[in-house]
């Protein structure tokens, strides 16, 4: 089942929009049709609680932060939290993006460029800009590579019904103690440098620090900052370097999409570095990104819930303690959604596009209050990363065949992604 996760989930769907089955001895029912979804997302959010495998399995890294806690703290911690994602105060980021960006991708020598790595360095320094001032520097292969052990790791102990503990010597263990304890001291290093300074600084790490809520007047306690750090460092790169993997192959393999988004880029920016406002009025390439995020969504599965009380959904009725998995990968490409469900085509993403997306049909970031909190920041990052890559390459394959997609947290492609990277030549800035 591991192996082949999303086709093992695939398979239930000829069950019918809801397919119960039995695992070991929990009930487990699969939610295919985009109306249900959001009846059981959005309508019973209040009767849902994350699987709590997810956080068990992460537990040592996540903390008590917003992603984990539930009822009362997690209400509190996401009221508290929201102020510092706004898409107006996520613009005020737009410049130490840019930077991060324009500086990493002047290092890369064109020809054949393997993609991962270049975006895992652009991402995990956007968010170390963001959250500390800092650029990430030096430690960011060996981080990447922390990311991905976890990540790796996390998956194949998700199927386990429960968690043994790190310290014991089973296979993988130890490459888990130690991408764990390189991670913590990458962010307590950060962290503990500022911990009693009120700095009054604008990044994320200062926002957090100053924020009070707004009914008790308390702030957020250190230990809950710290979760709060580690969790946007881990969940606010690695996602947005796996969609823009998918996006820059999909370009790569259709040159009049390429050749499309480069043109409105140019025509918008005239070589200058893009701003949060230039984001917003990119229409195609924001529907490339959209699109990709269709066909490949980072987060592709394991959006698990479990019932903390009886419901009735699509006229079913679902007893407490049912487990309710909803999975983005196969509600993308529902072919009852979307006309040529399997084909590259970011122009249904256009405003007044025929073909209306159903409600609950599109939901790469989730949906209901736990939908994803960074959600107007990853967009924003991953448009302004897309129109600076547009602008200084032309993005071609190396190899022949498609990724094959593999799941780990993330939806990565098995083996990596190697492109072919040629420069173009250095457009000049119209006054
Ligand atoms: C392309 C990039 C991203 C994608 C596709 C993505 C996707 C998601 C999804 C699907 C969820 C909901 C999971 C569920 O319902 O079980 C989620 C939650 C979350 N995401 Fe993102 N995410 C992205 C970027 C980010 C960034 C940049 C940050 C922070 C800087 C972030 C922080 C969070 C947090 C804190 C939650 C938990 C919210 C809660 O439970 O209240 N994400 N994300």
């Amino acid at each position: 089942m591991r192996r082949d996760y999303l086709g093992f989930i695939g398979a239930q769907q000829r069950l019918g929009d809801l397919a119960a089955q039995r695992i070991l001895r929990e009930r487990v029912v699969d939610v295919f049709d985009p109306a249900l979804v959001r009846a059981l997302m959005v309508d019973h959010a209040d009767a849902l609680v994350r699987w709590a495998r997810g956080p068990e399995v992460f537990a040592d890294l996540m903390g008590q932060s917003v992603l984990v806690t539930e009822g009362a703290t997690w209400q509190r911690q996401r009221r508290m939290l929201m102020p510092a994602f706004t898409p107006k105060r996520v613009a005020g980021y737009a410049a130490l993006m840019t930077q991060a960006a324009v500086e990493g991708l002047a290092r890369v020598r064109p020809g054949e460029v393997a993609m991962d790595a270049l975006y895992s360095h652009l991402t995990m320094d956007v968010i170390s800009r963001t959250l500390f001032s800092t650029p990430i520097g030096q430690d960011t292969a060996a981080a990447a590579h922390a990311v991905q052990v976890l990540s790796e790791t996390a998956l194949g102990e998700m199927f386990w019904p429960v968690t043994l503990p790190d310290w014991l010597p089973l296979p993988g263990k130890a490459a888990k103690r130690r991408a764990s304890r390189l991670l913590h001291g990458l962010l307590a290093s950060h962290i503990n440098a500022r911990a009693d300074a009120d700095d009054g600084r604008s990044d994320l790490l200062g926002m957090l620090k100053a924020l009070r809520d707004e009914t008790t007047g308390e702030a957020l306690s250190r230990q809950e900052v710290y979760d709060q750090c580690m969790v946007s460092f881990q969940a606010g790169h690695e996602t947005s370097a796996t969609a823009l993997l998918w996006w820059s192959w999909l370009l790569a393999t259709h040159p009049e999409v390429q050749d499309r988004a480069r043109a409105e880029v140019d025509a918008m920016l005239a070589g200058r570095v893009p701003t949060a406002d230039d984001a917003g009025a990119l229409p195609y390439l924001s529907a490339t990104l959209k699109e990709a995020m269709r066909l490949y969504p980072p987060v592709a599965a394991i959006m698990t819930r479990r019932l903390t009380r009886d419901i009735t959904v699509g006229g079913v009725q679902l007893p407490a303690r049912t487990l309710v998995r909803v999975t983005p990968w196969l509600l993308h490409r529902d072919p009852r959604c979307w006309p040529e469900a399997e084909a590259f085509r970011p122009e249904r993403f256009l405003p007044g596009a025929p073909h209306e997306i159903p409600r609950g049909a599109y939901i790469p970031f989730g949906l209901g209050p736990r939908v994803c909190l960074g959600q107007h920041f990853a967009v924003l990052e991953m448009t302004l990363i897309a129109a600076l890559v547009l602008q200084r390459f032309h993005l071609s394959p190396v190899e022949a065949s498609p990724p094959e997609p593999r799941m780990a947290v993330t939806l990565r492609p098995a083996g990596g992604l190697r492109l072919r990277l040629a420069a173009r030549a250095p457009q000049q800035p119209q006054p």
